[in-house]
């Protein structure tokens, strides 16, 4: 239930000088957000904790100048555990100092004595249920992988949010931070990965949404269970279901590789197809035709008079050439029911299309189940009621204690890497930075940042023709190549208009909303995305202007 937002923060805002009984001037409402933000005190402790992160959130989303790095600076388990997230720079610092002894973490005391011993025993009793869950799939299809589900955020009380978001509990945390001087020498300078690997190794999760990428003790592994063609708008894919020992989640491949179903592809010299390692190698003595076939090791086009099952490889065979990929997280409400509050639809719909038109047709989508940036379905859905209230898509998730994007992209890269396109780098289609990051840090070279521009956004650009653009955040993304912002040659942006107006299913054409606009614009002023702002604001175009 939601309380009246009340008088903490407004009885401490400063008032415009000349004017006592009107709203504080901007400037001066960011300084007093921002010092509020990073006080050791901060708002959550006073009357009315509960609400004032909202409050403040709400507050903050009409402030200029202020960003996501403005918002609870300060917050750690002990203030409410809202949120792990501080800008980089802070990070760094932090660690530095804890690695050196120099800070203690606050404590969670407080947090903790909020919460009866029943609710504790609860979500004690559904992580064991879930690691249970986890042994089972052990012993299941997942043969050698050692199969784990992560128990599932439990429905917490808001001052368990901290743990429900990580999955930690706080002295788990503390006792890895208070472990830290151990790891690192007083007399050397502490090291990054030290406090990565002894944080990751108590609270894994409580390390990962600090922003620190987090090397866990168990390497990563993925086999692909089963794989089998289907027909698309944009020609024959290959749907690739994998199982991992990290997340108990069946993430997808989307192969784009048609030359797989020539029967003479054999004979195409440097023909490398994308292929998964794992899917084609045995899987027991004396496993039979039959059973290579279902599981989609076979070769060439299926059918009832012609079966030809996969060799079993040797060696995963690696690509000579970039090929184009996307890496994708699940959208349900953007996906399936056209949700014109994101643009995600469009954006898995336009990297088939792309990839379609890629040299040989040939790429990959990777669809992660990594719903709502990571938070899942039902805290997306709450966040979006949040958002309805005035706050932005980070603010949002901040205000609900979770991270900005909880995602990570371990899976992915060994997806990649188990289709053999891992190899000689991959061209990739996003304008997210984290990816490309993520992406670097896995090993996997990022040859060529292929930008993902809003239809809408390319539409309105070609109404202006080229023009200088304004430059939002330069990044170290912005180092590598990128593709030119051209729509694909066969979807041009009159065939989209044609199209039936609000579908971003695939196949879909061009959708525009006001909740759109402001998301995209979010993504970029807030979230760093690689994307020029389009000259002709949204009005002109659908005033015809
Ligand atoms: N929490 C939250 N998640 C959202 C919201 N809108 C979309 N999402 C999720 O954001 C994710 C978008 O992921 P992607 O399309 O892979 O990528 P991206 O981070 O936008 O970066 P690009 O590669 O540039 O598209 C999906 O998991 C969506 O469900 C929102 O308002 N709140």
């Amino acid at each position: 239930m939601l309380h009246q937002p009340v008088s903490p923060l407004t009885t401490h805002l400063p008032l415009h000088p000349s004017h006592p009984h009107t709203a504080p001037a901007s400037e001066e409402l960011s300084d007093f957000l921002l010092s509020l933000s990073s006080s050791p005190i901060g708002p959550h402790q006073g009357p009315g904790a509960a609400f004032d992160n909202l409050l403040l959130a709400a507050a903050t989303a009409q402030a200029p100048g202020m960003t996501r790095h403005h918002l609870q600076h300060s917050s750690w388990l002990g203030n409410g555990g809202k949120s792990f997230q501080m800008p980089r720079s802070e990070r760094l610092r932090m660690a530095a100092r804890v690695g050196t002894g120099a800070v203690t973490p606050p404590s969670d005391q407080e947090g903790e004595k909020e919460e009866p011993d029943k609710q504790e025993e609860e979500v004690q009793e559904k992580e064991e249920k879930d690691e249970k869950v986890g042994e089972d799939a052990a012993h299941g299809p997942l043969s050698g992988l050692r199969a784990r589900t992560p128990p599932t955020p439990p429905q917490a009380p808001e001052a368990k949010r901290a743990r429900a978001a990580t999955g930690v509990r706080a002295p788990e945390l503390r006792e890895a931070l208070e472990a830290l001087p151990a790891a690192t020498s007083a007399s050397t300078p502490p090291r990054i990965t030290s406090l990565r690997n002894a944080v990751a190794e108590k609270a894994p999760a409580a390390a990962a949404s600090t922003g620190l990428s987090v090397q866990t003790e168990e390497e990563v592994q993925v086999k692909c269970m089963a794989r089998t063609r289907i027909p698309t708008a944009y020609g024959p894919v290959f749907l690739h279901v994998y199982h991992n020992n990290q997340d108990g989640k069946e993430h997808l491949a989307i192969v784009s590789d048609p030359m797989q179903l020539e029967s003479s592809a054999d004979g195409v010299e440097d023909y490398v197809p994308i292929r998964s390692h794992t899917l084609d190698v045995q899987w027991r003595e004396g496993e039979t035709a039959r059973e290579r076939i279902t599981r989609g090791a076979y070769v060439s086009r299926l059918s009832g008079s012609s079966a030809e099952r996969a060799p079993v490889p040797t060696q995963p065979r690696k690509l000579d050439d970039a090929p184009l990929v996307r890496i994708h997280s699940e959208c349900f409400t953007g996906e399936t029911i056209g949700s014109l509050r994101c643009d995600c639809g469009e954006q898995l719909d336009s990297a088939l299309s792309l990839i379609a038109h890629a040299p040989g047709r040939r790429g990959v989508v990777l669809y992660l189940r990594q719903e709502g940036r990571g938070i899942g379905l039902l805290e997306k859905v709450r966040a979006y009621n949040l958002q309805d209230l005035g706050l932005d898509t980070v603010q949002a998730n901040l205000a609900l204690g979770r991270g900005e994007d909880e995602r990570t992209y371990g899976v992915a890269a060994a997806m990649l890497r188990d289709l053999g396109v891992a190899g000689e780098g991959i061209r990739l289609l996003t304008n997210n930075p984290n990816k490309v990051d993520a992406m670097q840090q896995e090993g996997i070279s990022v040859q060529e940042r292929v930008p993902m521009v809003p239809r809408d956004w390319q539409a309105r650009d070609a109404l202006s023709h080229p023009q200088p653009h304004s430059r939002s955040h330069p990044h170290a993304g912005d180092l590598l190549p990128t593709a030119p912002h051209t729509p694909n040659p066969d979807s041009p942006i009159n065939a989209w208009d044609t199209r039936t107006k609000g579908a971003t299913i695939v196949g879909g054409g061009v959708v525009r909303s006001e909740e759109l606009e402001k998301y995209l614009r979010t993504k970029v002023m807030r979230m760093g995305h690689l994307l020029d702002l389009p000259t002709v604001p949204s009005a002109a175009r659908e005033n015809g202007a």
